[in-house]
C-alpha cells in the first residue's frame, strides 16, 4: 500500500489486509439504515406512508418543532466532508474520505446513541460545498463537518452556523481543542505550570491547530506565550508567503523562524501537521518536564517510543489508540452532539465547548469505579504521566460529557428544550451505555496488557494462520502455529500471509521435545481409561488437540484455540482427555449474544443436553462468575416455557427446582425464574410480576436445555443480527476455546483473546 514503510508495518496494530477484509466483509462498508416501526401489515403501510403519514407532515407544517418528536430529525447528525483534509493523509477527494466518514458516524452510534449518516460532498468550491449543505437542514439535528482543510473550513463553517438553525460543528477543529485543552489542563497540573506563563508551540496551522489555540487563549494561554508554525516554520509578524487571515490573527513578534528554534526552551508541543515533522533534536531542546501532544494522525509528529529514547521526564500523547493518553477527538464529538441533541441546542458555543474540555479533564482525576476499571484492562489507571485523560471506552463519558454540556446549553440561552433533572438524565444515559464496545474492548485490552501464548492446534489452516498474525498484530501475545512447518510455510506463501514476525511461533509436534512429557501426562491419565502407552504416543504424535490440551495442561503454553476442522463434541472430547473441570466447577458453555445495544450470556450452549436441576443450578453458578469476569453484574433468568409456575409441566419443574437449589446455596448473585425469555428481557412484562427478585432485565440466561440454547442463539443470529461469541468454554481447568468448524479469522481470534482473557483466571 503506497505510504506504508516498514516502521508503519512493525508498529500497526492491524495489517493492511485486514483493514481491507474488514472494510468489504459482509455487506461492503460499515453502515446500514434499520428501520424502527413496523412495516409488516396494511395498517403499517397505512401508518408509515400515504394516508397516515400525512397527518405529521401538517403537524409539522404547522409547528416545525414537532419534527423532533415525529421524524428522526431529533437524533440525527451528518457527517459531511470533501475529503480535503482526509486525518493527515491530504486532500485525497471526497470518495476517499467515505471510509472515515462511515467510520464516524459508526462512532457517534457507538459510543453516544446518536443516528448519523455520512455525506460525501464532490467539490473544492467554498460556495457550491455550503450550498449543498445549508439546504440539507432539515434533514438533520446537527452537522459534524469533518477534514475540510483550512482555510475553506473555517469559511464553510461560518457561513453554516450563521445559516442554519442547529448545531454546525468542524470536528477537527472544535472536537480536537476541546480533547487537546481537557489534555492540558491535566498536564499542566501535573507538572505544576499555569496557563499564563507556560510556553507553548503548535506544528501545523490548519484547521485542528488554529482552533486549539484559539480555545486554550480563550482559557486563559497569553498570546505571546503562543508560537504557531507551518510548512513554511514559524509564523511571525510581517511574515507574507503561505499566510492567511487566520494564521495572521495569531502570528507572534519573534526572531525565531524554524521550528527547531521554536522549540528551543519551549513547556509544551502540539503537532498537529504530519507524520514525523517533530525530530528528536527538538524534542531535546525543550524545557523540564515536557509536554508533547504529537496528534497526527495515522502517524504522530512523534512516537513515545522516540521520546522515551530521549527523555524521561515527559508527558506524551497521541491521537491513536495503542499508547497511552489517546489525545483524539472521538472522546468528544459522540459526546457533544449527545448533550446538544437533547436540549435541542441552536448551536454548540464556547460555553460548551469548555464545559466538555473540563468535564473530561475532571474525569481523568477522579477515582476509577469498579465497573469502569474494565475498560482500562481490570487495572485502575492513577491520575498521571501515563493517563491525563480517559479512554474512548471509558464508560462514564456517555454520562459526564452530555451532561455538562446540555447544562451549558441551558445556561447560555441556546437549548430549545430544557432538561429539568439533569441527574435523571445523567441515569438515562447511562443506560444507553453500549455493551459491544465496552465488552470486547475490555477483553483485548486486559490481554494487551498481560500478553498471553495462545496455541492455535490448527495451524495449518489458512483461517488459522490468519488469526495468529491478527493476534500477534494486536499485541496479544505470543501466537503458536501447530503443524508441520513446511505446509505452514507453503500454505502462508500461497494465500500471501506472512508469519515470519514477531509474536509468531511455528511448532511442529512430530519433532517437538516435549513429546515424551506429554505422552507420560496423557498415558497416566489415560491408563486407567482403557488407553495403551501406544494409544497414548499415537495420540501425541498425531493429533494436534491433543498435542495442544497438553501444552496448556503443562504450562508450555497459556491458552488453546481449536475447533476449525472437528466438530465442536469431538474437539471438547479430545481436549477432556487431557485437561480437567477446574475443582469444584462444572464444564459449560456460554455464548455472548450482542444485539441491538444489549449483551446477553446464553449457556449452557455446548456441553450439557438434558441438565439435571442440579447441574442448571451449577450452569447458572458457573454462567454468572464469566458475566463478571466479563465486567457485568449478572441477573440471571432461569428460562422456561412457563412464568413462575404457569402453565406447569414437568421441564419447568426442573427449573424451578434449580432456583430452589440456588437459594440454599446462598449464591452471591441475582437470579430467580422459572421465567419465559420476554419476561426476563422486557421490563414493561417483568412488572407484572412485581415479586420478581431480578433488579433489571436478565442479562445472563440459563436454557433449560441444549436444544433450547442452540436453537435460540442462532435465531438470535438469523433473524436478530446479534452478534455471537462462542459458546465459551467455562469451567476447565486451563483456558481452552473451540471455534465452529468453518469459521473466519475474525471469529477465530476473538476466542483467541479469550482463551487468553480466561487464562490464569
Ligand atoms: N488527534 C486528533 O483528534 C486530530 C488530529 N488531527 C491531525 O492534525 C493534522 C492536521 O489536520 P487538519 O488541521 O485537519 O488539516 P489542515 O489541512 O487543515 O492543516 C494542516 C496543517 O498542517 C501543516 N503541516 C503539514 N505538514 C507539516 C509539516 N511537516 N510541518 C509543519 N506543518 C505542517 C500545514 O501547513 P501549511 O499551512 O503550510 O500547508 C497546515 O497548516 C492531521 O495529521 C490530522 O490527522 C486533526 C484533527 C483531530
Ligand atoms: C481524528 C481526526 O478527526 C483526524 O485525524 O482528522
Ligand atoms: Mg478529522
Amino acid at each position: 500500500m503506497p505510504g506504508t514503510d516498514k516502521t508503519d508495518r512493525q508498529r500497526a496494530s492491524v495489517t493492511d489486509q485486514e483493514a481491507l477484509d474488514f472494510h468489504s466483509s459482509g455487506r461492503p462498508g460499515k453502515l446500514e439504515i434499520t428501520p424502527t416501526k413496523p412495516m409488516a401489515t396494511q395498517r403499517d403501510l397505512s401508518l408509515a406512508y400515504s394516508p397516515g403519514v400525512a397527518v405529521p407532515v401538517k403537524a409539522i407544517a404547522a409547528d416545525p418543532s414537532t419534527a423532533y418528536d415525529y421524524t428522526t430529525r431529533g437524533n440525527m447528525v451528518a457527517v459531511i466532508s470533501n475529503g480535503t483534509a482526509i486525518l493527515g493523509l491530504g486532500n485525497l477527494g471526497a470518495l476517499a474520505s467515505k471510509p472515515v466518514m462511515e467510520g464516524k458516524s459508526v462512532l457517534f452510534k457507538r459510543f453516544a446513541d446518536v443516528d448519523s449518516i455520512d455525506l460525501e460532498v464532490d467539490t473544492e468550491n467554498v460556495d457550491e460545498f455550503i450550498n449543498c449543505v445549508r439546504y440539507l437542514g432539515p434533514s438533520f439535528g446537527g452537522i459534524n463537518l469533518e477534514d475540510i482543510k483550512a482555510p475553506d473550513c473555517f469559511i464553510i463553517e461560518q457561513r453554516l452556523r450563521e445559516l442554519m438553525d442547529i448545531p454546525v460543528f468542524h470536528d477537527d477543529q472544535h472536537g480536537t481543542a476541546i480533547i487537546a485543552a481537557a489534555g492540558l489542563i491535566n498536564a499542566l497540573a501535573l507538572t505544576g505550570r499555569d496557563f499564563k506563563t507556560t510556553k507553548l508551540v503548535c506544528n501545523g496551522a490548519g484547521a485542528a491547530a488554529i482552533a486549539c489555540i484559539e480555545l486554550i487563549k480563550s482559557m486563559g494561554f497569553s498570546p505571546e506565550n503562543v508560537i504557531l508554525c507551518d510548512t513554511k516554520g514559524v509564523i511571525y509578524q510581517g511574515r507574507e508567503e503561505g499566510m492567511n487571515q487566520w494564521k495572521s490573527a495569531h502570528a507572534v513578534k519573534t526572531d525565531r523562524r524554524t521550528l527547531t528554534e521554536a522549540m528551543d526552551g519551549a513547556d509544551v508541543v502540539f503537532g498537529l501537521s504530519a507524520k514525523g515533522a517533530l525530530s528528536e533534536e527538538m524534542i531535546r531542546s525543550m524545557a523540564p518536564r515536557p509536554i508533547i501532544f504529537a496528534m497526527a494522525n495515522p502517524d504522530p509528529e512523534i512516537t513515545p517510543e522516540e521520546v522515551a529514547r530521549i527523555r524521561d521526564d515527559a508527558i506524551v500523547a497521541t491521537g491513536r489508540s495503542d499508547y497511552p493518553n489517546q489525545v483524539n477527538n472521538v472522546l468528544g464529538f459522540p459526546y457533544i452532539f449527545r448533550g446538544a441533541l437533547d436540549v435541542r441546542a441552536s448551536t454548540i458555543n464556547d460555553a460548551m465547548k469548555i464545559a466538555a474540555a473540563e468535564a473530561l479533564a475532571h474525569l481523568a482525576k477522579e477515582d476509577v469505579p469498579d465497573d469502569v476499571a474494565a475498560a482500562y484492562q481490570g487495572v485502575r489507571p492513577r491520575f498521571g504521566a501515563q493517563y491525563i485523560i480517559p479512554v474512548p471506552f471509558d464508560p462514564r463519558l456517555i454520562s459526564a460529557i452530555p451532561v455538562a454540556v446540555a447544562k451549558a446549553a441551558m445556561e447560555t440561552g441556546v437549548a430549545r428544550k430544557q432538561i429539568p433533572d439533569l441527574d435523571a438524565y445523567a441515569r438515562d444515559l447511562r443506560a444507553r451505555r453500549d455493551p459491544i464496545a465496552s465488552t470486547l474492548q475490555q477483553i483485548y485490552a486486559r490481554v494487551r496488557r498481560q500478553p498471553k501464548r495462545v496455541v492455535f492446534a490448527e495451524g495449518e489452516e489458512e483461517q488459522m494462520m490468519r488469526a495468529a498474525v491478527s493476534y500477534a498484530n494486536q499485541q496479544l501475545g505470543t501466537a503458536i502455529l501447530l503443524g508441520r512447518e513446511e505446509t505452514i510455510r507453503e500454505t502462508a506463501e500461497r494465500a500471501g500471509i506472512d508469519i515470519d514476525r514477531a509474536g509468531i511461533e511455528v511448532l511442529n509436534a512430530r519433532i517437538s521435545k516435549r513429546n515424551n512429557v506429554y505422552i507420560d501426562y496423557l498415558y497416566a491419565r489415560l491408563q486407567r481409561k482403557g488407553f495403551l502407552f501406544r494409544d497414548a504416543q499415537r495420540l501425541i504424535h498425531n493429533d494436534r488437540n491433543h498435542f495442544a490440551a497438553c501444552m496448556v495442561a503443562l504450562g508450555d503454553a497459556d491458552g488453546m484455540v481449536t475447533g476449525l476442522t472437528r466438530n465442536y463434541s469431538t474437539a471438547l472430547e479430545d481436549v477432556r482427555r487431557c485437561i480437567d473441570a477446574k475443582p469444584g466447577h462444572r464444564v459449560i458453555g456460554a455464548s455472548l449474544a450482542l444485539c441491538r445495544g444489549r449483551a446477553v450470556l446464553v449457556a449452557d450452549t455446548a456441553v450439557h443436553d438434558m441438565p439435571s436441576s442440579e447441574e442448571l443450578a451449577d450452569i447458572a453458578e458457573e454462567a454468572a462468575g464469566l458475566a463478571r469476569r466479563l465486567g457485568y453484574e449478572p441477573r440471571v433468568a432461569m428460562l422456561a416455557y412457563s412464568t413462575f409456575g404457569h402453565p406447569s409441566g414437568e421441564r419447568s419443574e426442573r427449573v424451578r427446582e434449580a432456583v430452589k437449589i440456588l437459594d440454599r446455596r446462598r449464591v452471591d448473585f441475582e437470579y430467580d425464574g422459572e421465567m419465559a425469555a420476554d419476561v426476563a428481557l422486557n421490563p414493561r412484562i417483568m412488572e407484572q410480576y412485581p415479586f420478581c427478585r431480578l433488579s433489571g432485565p436478565g442479562n445472563v440466561l440459563v436454557m433449560p436445555a441444549f436444544h433450547s440454547a442452540a436453537i435460540s442463539t442462532k435465531m438470535l443470529q438469523e433473524l436478530g443480527g446479534a452478534m455471537v461469541i462462542g459458546p465459551l468454554l467455562v469451567g476447565l481447568d486451563k483456558s481452552v476455546q473451540i471455534v465452529s468448524m468453518g469459521a473466519k479469522d475474525s471469529d477465530i481470534v476473538n476466542m483467541a483473546a479469550l482463551a487468553a482473557y480466561n487464562s490464569g483466571v
